[in-house]
């Protein structure tokens, strides 16, 4: 855990005092703390009566982090191991509500203590559930941030492997109650240029199911304007671009603030590989300015310590882009220790970190070799005016101050005051090329479009004329290395093959039989429903997806903007045995956004022998339940029900609501296994089910966890 270069790079730049150095280094040296965040989109204050869906029981915040703090963290209080005593976790001081949480314990602990082994096997099943997200503390900061609200339209730039994703996607869904998932009137556009990164994203995403999702694979450095429907104010409608809200640009970066998890940094580290990366992130940077809604933010994000990353991408996206500024964000988060951004560095090409310059006319004064020249730019230097630009207000984390990774985040706004009318080149070019219509002054609201059928005009979202209306000045980017590297092709994932996304008519016949069978009301937005296959049929999988998401789909290619994924999976296809009509059935984690539309009267009252039964075993016999289940479900038909089951428990009394199927002569639970375990782990204090009697469960989960904390420096959950 030495390297010369780093240490000479960074005493360079004086990120921290020499009074505060060794304090600094011996920090980094230190293994980093597991922490973990509690999922926490669910609003619950009233622990009386709470009625759960099985996804809901798992992400019900507060009743989760009451069970860490009352019931996991006493047991761990007084571990002692191998004649040490071994700290239990503790809450983060600064995140909201106390749901984050850090913990230091060997492996060895984890695997050898009985009380930790519990808790991790705990920590397992929860997370592979999606109730709890294990991200380290810093790269829960962006999110926070951002604050997103329920109806913003909001795009994550560099979303995969997805851990703040999540975490925004909790903020759209703030108003879901304790019963069921709302549908947000608002967006998340998470987006990523690696493909095989982009599926790791929607995996992970499934475990937090919204019909406000979409998943792009693009270069976000020449992210294409998204068309929806504007509405003119002589009532005509055209294209126009969407805008949004919030933006995330959490960049690739040389993410040497994850040393402490990534130990291979320490060998390889060198100054050019945050120099390298400098054109890039700026491109980001401006991309999102110019995608950004006249009131929106951003938040720029890296876990990487070097100003060239940071502070000298913002300056030199500000200077691009005067139309935008730095937010003063000192009082947010009050117990989080922070230090102010750097309004000086000096930047290098020298690959020992031993020589820095101040200034770029330095730079280029000195007898530095005319190749290495050639890498630089002046924007990796402070600019002349770096005063102006209120750099201090990025926020540098330093390992030492809290026992996390090192980090640096900035919240970008724009400044109305400076706005022009005249469009940017970029805009210009955009509107030029078909995309956005030429601004017109009398744009007004976004209502309709002329591709939309008039039915379905009233449940349009609403997106502002603005969108198109003022731009900020020019943003085309000034320095040489910029524009030289703006031709260069960032990789994308080749290929697309991605089915086409294809909207069923809410008179489809599948639908129509989902809907009936399981009594949906008639609110149900059925013209929401589509389906991925060339042929556009109800074959196998049916996803919601909300008016926007619909909005977005119908107004653009799907191969242009690379759209790998939308809306959540609600129904898939049973197949019913030998001779049996195939039926579709609710998912597990459908279900919490179509019980609202559930008639309560045809949802089956269960009780909790019988729910014990159908956790137990994979396909119990009708006969083999008490009554009156029994009768219940025996009187049913064969297919996809619901089943509702008053519990009662000492810190709870609950109802919990579950998918069945039911055949000729048995039932089945309709969860996964994983979360069928979590669930009995849950209810039983152990693991219950078939699965754990086959053993190989928790080993598979266990491995799974693993592979995800060995991910690559770029990673910063
Ligand atoms: C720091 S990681 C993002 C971590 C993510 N925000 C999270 O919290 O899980 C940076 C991501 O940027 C992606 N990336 C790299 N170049 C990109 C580009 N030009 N456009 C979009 N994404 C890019 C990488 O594939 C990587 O997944």
């Amino acid at each position: 855990m030495n390297n010369e270069r780093f240490f000479a790079y960074y005493k360079a730049q004086n990120i921290v005092s020499e009074a505060e150095w060794p304090a600094f280094v011996e920090a980094l040296r230190q293994h980093l703390p597991t922490t973990f965040r509690v999922a926490g989109s669910r609003q619950c204050d009233d622990f009386s009566y709470l009625l759960l869906v099985i996804h809901h029981l798992f992400r019900i915040a507060k009743t989760l982090n009451s069970m860490i703090k009352e019931l996991h963290v006493p047991s761990l209080s007084d571990v002692v191991f191998e004649g040490q005593k071994i700290p239990p976790p503790v809450q983060l001081p600064w995140y909201p509500d106390g749901l984050a949480w850090q913990f230091n314990v060997p492996k060895k602990v984890l695997r050898k203590s009985p009380e930790f082994k519990k808790f991790h096997s705990f920590l397992v099943f929860e997370t592979e559930v999606g109730n709890i997200s294990r991200q380290e503390a810093v790269s829960m900061l962006p999110p926070l941030f951002l604050d997103v609200e329920p109806h913003h339209k909001v795009m994550d730039m560099c979303a995969a492997p997805g851990s703040k994703t999540a975490q925004i996607l909790e903020a759209l869904h703030a108003q879901d109650t304790e019963t069921a998932t709302s549908i947000p009137s608002g967006l998340l556009l998470a987006n990523d240029s690696d493909n095989k990164r982009t599926h790791l994203l929607i995996h992970q995403s499934a475990r937090l199911p919204s019909p406000a999702l979409m998943v792009t694979n693009l270069d976000a450095s020449n992210y294409p304007s998204i068309k929806v429907p504007l509405l003119a104010k002589n009532g005509s409608s055209r294209l126009g671009q969407l805008l949004f809200d919030r933006i995330l640009c959490d960049v690739p970066c040389s993410g040497d603030g994850t040393i402490r998890k990534n130990m291979g940094i320490w060998k390889s580290w060198q100054p050019m590989d945050g120099n390298g990366l400098h054109a890039l992130q700026v491109r980001i940077l401006l991309r999102a300015m110019n995608l950004l809604e006249e009131d929106g933010l951003i938040v720029y994000s890296t876990c990487s310590l070097n100003p060239v990353e940071n502070e000298a991408v913002v300056a030199e996206a500000l200077k691009s882009n005067t139309a935008f500024e730095l937010v003063d964000v000192s009082s947010k988060l009050p117990h989080l220790d922070r230090r102010p951004g750097l309004t000086s560095w000096r930047a290098t090409a020298d690959r020992t970190g031993a020589t820095t310059f101040a200034t770029y006319e330095d730079f280029m004064k000195s007898s530095v070799d005319d190749s290495l020249k050639a890498k630089m730019s002046e924007g990796h230097w402070p600019p002349q005016d770096a005063e102006s630009l209120n750099l201090q207000r990025c926020m540098r984390i330093y390992p030492h101050l809290q026992d996390t990774g090192g980090f640096f985040v900035a919240v970008l706004k724009r400044t109305p005051k400076i706005h022009t009318s005249a469009p940017s080149k970029e805009r210009k070019r955009e509107a030029d090329a078909g995309d956005l219509p030429s601004e017109t002054p009398d744009a007004k609201r976004l209502k309709t479009s002329a591709e939309v059928p008039p039915d379905q005009e009233a449940r349009l979202p609403v997106v502002t004329a603005d969108s198109a209306g003022p731009v900020p000045v020019d943003t085309e980017l000034e320095t040489s290395t910029v524009k030289a590297n703006s031709k260069k092709k960032v990789k994308d994932g080749g290929s697309f093959k991605e089915n086409p996304y294809t909207f069923l008519s809410p008179d489809d016949p599948i639908l129509r039989s989902c809907i009936e069978r399981l009594h949906i009301t008639k609110d149900f937005p059925s013209s929401n429903v589509l389906v991925r296959n060339p042929e556009g049929e109800a074959a196998r999988s049916l996803y919601l997806a909300n008016d926007l998401v619909k909005t977005v789909i119908e107004s653009n290619n799907y191969e242009r903007i690379r759209l790998t994924a939308a809306g959540t999976k609600v129904f898939a296809k049973q197949e019913a045995g030998k001779g049996a009509e195939a039926q579709f059935r609710v998912l597990g984690e459908g279900l919490p956004v179509i019980i609202p539309f559930i008639d309560p009267a045809h949802i089956i009252v269960g009780d909790t022998a019988s729910l014990k039964t159908l956790v137990e075993s994979h396909y119990p016999l009708c006969s083999s339940f008490v009554e009156p289940f029994r009768s219940l479900v025996e009187a049913r038909p064969t297919g996809s029900h619901v089943v509702r089951f008053p519990l009662e428990t000492q810190s709870y009394v609950h109802d919990l609501l579950l998918p069945i199927w039911k055949s000729n002569v048995s039932v089945t639970l309709m969860i996964d296994k994983k979360a069928k375990s979590a669930l009995s782990l849950r209810l039983y204090g152990t693991d219950i089910t078939n699965t754990a009697q086959e053993g190989r469960l928790v080993a598979n989960l266990q491995q799974n966890v693993q592979e995800e904390e060995e991910g690559s420096p770029l990673e910063t959950m």
